[in-house]
């Protein structure tokens, strides 16, 4: 792969939505004119259109026929019943077709209001690095830890702790190795980072904007509009 090639994509976009509660999965909601995947997705295409993509879908979707996805070179992918199931399919999708040393980045489908800009940022500092690493951004409240019923029991201090957004970007080879040994060791991650660390690897944090959230709960979808609106304005 040259330097400056576009990584590989992979979109996690198997999940149910549950704790959304709406009559479809959250990334077919209407976002603006958009769904939440074609925004997501728009907003890979803008920096990287010569990208491949490896779009994960539940194999009972049915939803996606409508969708459009901007990408000249994309694959559908099946699955599985966790997030990581559905990173490690794509990645052994891609065997034979990316190479050991290939940047690959993950992102949520649910994450539409990451910029242009962090995506940029992200991937010439991951290029800087040996092991490669995620955008995150400073925890900002006080935190508490609960109890046993819903009373506070500390306040742990919040100095060093980030919270965890994608893209997370790691090399094809290792992030191959760090979910299959996830996988086998029985170990639960929820990013791919926490996969890399297993290895006992220090992924780099990678400052990005507060705006890129996760939809998550109906609120989300609300605040995700006005972030857009908000993008749009000169900054
Ligand atoms: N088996 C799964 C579960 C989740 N995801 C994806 O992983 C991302 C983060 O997951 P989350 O926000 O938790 O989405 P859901 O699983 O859809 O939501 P919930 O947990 O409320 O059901 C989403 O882009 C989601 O589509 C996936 O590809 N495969
Ligand atoms: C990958 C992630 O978005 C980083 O914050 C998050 O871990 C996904 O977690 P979820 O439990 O699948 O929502």
């Amino acid at each position: 792969m040259r330097a400056d090639a576009a990584p590989w994509l992979i979109v996690p976009a198997a999940g149910r939505g549950t704790r959304m509660g709406s009559d479809r999965p959250k990334q077919y909601l209407p976002l603006g004119e958009r769904s939440v995947m074609t925004q997501t997705l728009s907003r890979l295409h803008s920096v990287w259109p010569e990208a491949t993509l490896m779009l994960c879908l539940d194999p009972d979707d049915e939803w996606f026929e409508d969708t459009m996805v901007p990408f000249s070179h994309w694959q559908r992918v099946d699955g599985g019943e966790a997030r990581w199931q559905s990173v490690l399919a794509a990645l052994h999708a891609m065997a034979g077709q990316a190479d050991e040393e290939d940047w690959v980045l993950v992102h949520d489908v649910a994450r539409p209001c990451v910029t242009a800009s962090d995506l940029k940022h992200l991937l010439a500092a991951l290029r800087r690095d040996r092991v490669g690493g995620l955008l995150a951004s400073p925890v900002t409240d006080t935190l508490k830890r609960q109890d046993d019923g819903q009373r506070v029991a500390t306040t742990p201090s919040r100095d060093g702790l980030w919270r965890a957004m994608t893209p997370q970007g790691f090399r094809f080879g290792v992030l191959r190795r760090a979910l299959e040994h996830a996988r086998d060791g029985g170990v639960a991650v929820t990013d791919e980072a926490s996969a890399i660390e297993a290895l006992g690897l220090a992924p780099l944090l990678v400052t990005g904007r507060s705006d890129n959230i996760k939809i998550t709960h109906p609120e989300d979808l609300r605040f995700a509009a006005m972030i857009l609106e908000s993008q749009r304005e000169p900054t």
